[in-house]
């Protein structure tokens, strides 16, 4: 199955909910008209051309990591990531010379066509974009979890020059498709890999939103792209929290340092990055606690490790993850909002885009904080980390095709 194929599958609750709001929302008011009519309306939406402008080039292949300039030392030429970590199973777009001239996709047969048997086109439900339907627009994109200011963007740029126009579902979805991808592609960044190591990677979020599994698909990426890894259990108060990611880092093959219960977070990173020298580890992926409940105390704990790492590098942590949990909808916007006054946040993951129908939410982050999205969790396995790709992920979305 393609990347695409999964992440479409796994986004199903979003999408499906989406369709199913998009088709009640034509068909109030919506009357049957002829496919060639929306070219008619719209000469810019005929049907099957693909929601970006045709590439010149190959699109990149993503990736969730990337070799990168390095920050200190200019000099270092950048890693070089090995085919095996590359998700070959991504979609290179090919439908750039696919796309049928309007004047061909008006395909009502002519008399031959007609004397040969063809058939006409199925009609198709169409209406009229006003008011009204746009409030309704506005509405569906909001329980989707995309936010008031993302919806109204979404649709007020997908109404611009067609009010008045007849619409059919499968049109708004390609426009509303166009336009996440739109909006999410500045934020599509894989995270960085610097030549200087052990590059450290601070891992915050909090507690459930998926830090633990996502440090085990990370370190099972770095490993199989040939670095080598190290994980510290940062969260010592909870020995569920350090044996949960004891049996990650055995499923990636990483040795994962832990520290007696209750002991200080920041003395086990400092042996942490010792042990990572002396192994002379590419990466250091440092667990922490995510507890809310007491800001002041969890903001210490984590400006403590920051403390006590750069005693030993100036320049760690070189990232620091914000895991977000895609169940808690608009919840994840304010938690961009706390961690970001509690750390330096440099990049999101977005877990458990499957099996929710709240995946709008990677929209409206998108939009508000324009944050790096490296990669997405679309399941528990340890090969459910897809990287962020916006127009496979705006078309999984609204439930099209690729
Ligand atoms: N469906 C799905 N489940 C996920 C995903 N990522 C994590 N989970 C599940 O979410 C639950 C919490 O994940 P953890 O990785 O333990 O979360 P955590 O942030 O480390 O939580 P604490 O250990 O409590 O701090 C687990 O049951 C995971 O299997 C994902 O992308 N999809």
């Amino acid at each position: 199955m393609s990347l695409f194929s999964k992440l479409k599958s796994r986004l199903m609750k979003t999408s499906s909910k989406l369709d199913e709001g998009l088709e009640a929302i034509v068909e109030d008011g919506g009357v049957e008209s002829s496919a060639d009519e929306a070219i008619l309306a719209d000469p810019v939406m005929p049907e099957g051309v693909p929601v970006e402008p045709p590439l010149e080039q190959p699109a990149p292949i993503p990736e969730t990591f990337a070799p990168q300039t390095p920050i200190e030392t200019p000099d270092e030429t950048p890693i070089e990531i090995p085919d095996a970590v590359t998700p070959l199973e991504i979609p290179v777009e090919t439908v750039v010379n696919e796309a049928p001239e309007p004047s061909a996709t008006a395909n009502k047969p002519g008399l031959v066509g007609r004397l040969l048997g063809r058939k006409e086109t199925q009609p198709v439900l169409r209406r009229t974009l006003d008011d009204a339907m746009l409030e309704q627009l506005e509405e569906l994109l909001i329980t989707a979890d995309m936010g008031v200011e993302t919806s109204m963007r979404v649709t007020a740029a997908m109404a611009e020059g067609r009010y008045g126009k007849k619409l059919s579902v499968d049109e708004i979805k390609r426009l509303m498709a166009r336009e996440i991808a739109r909006i999410m592609e500045s934020v599509a960044k894989p995270m960085p890999l610097y030549p200087k190591t052990p590059q450290v990677v601070l891992v915050v979020g909090v507690n459930g939103s998926g830090k633990t599994t996502t440090i085990g698909k990370l370190a099972s990426q770095f490993k199989a792209a040939g670095k080598t890894v190290v994980i510290a259990a940062g969260d010592t108060f909870r020995a569920a929290a350090v044996e949960q990611l004891q049996v990650w880092g055995t499923r990636a093959g990483v040795p994962v340092l832990t520290a007696p219960e209750g002991s200080d977070p920041a003395s086990l990173a400092f042996d942490a990055m010792t042990k990572a020298e002396e192994l002379g580890a590419d990466l250091l992926m440092i667990d922490t606690a995510g507890r809310l409940q007491n800001r002041a105390d969890l903001m210490e704990e984590l400006s403590k490790i920051v403390r006590v790492i750069r005693k030993k590098d100036a320049t760690a942590p070189h990232n620091t993850l914000l895991v977000l949990d895609a169940t808690t909808g608009q919840n994840a916007i304010s938690q961009v909002e706390i961690f970001q006054k509690l750390a330096d946040v440099s990049g999101l993951v977005m877990t458990k885009l499957d099996g929710t129908a709240r995946g709008g939410v990677l929209v409206s982050l998108a939009d508000k904080f324009g944050l790096p999205i490296h990669a997405i969790g679309v399941g528990e396995q340890i090969d459910d980390l897809a990287p962020f790709d916006p127009e496979d992920f705006a078309k999984a979305l609204m439930g099209l095709e690729v």
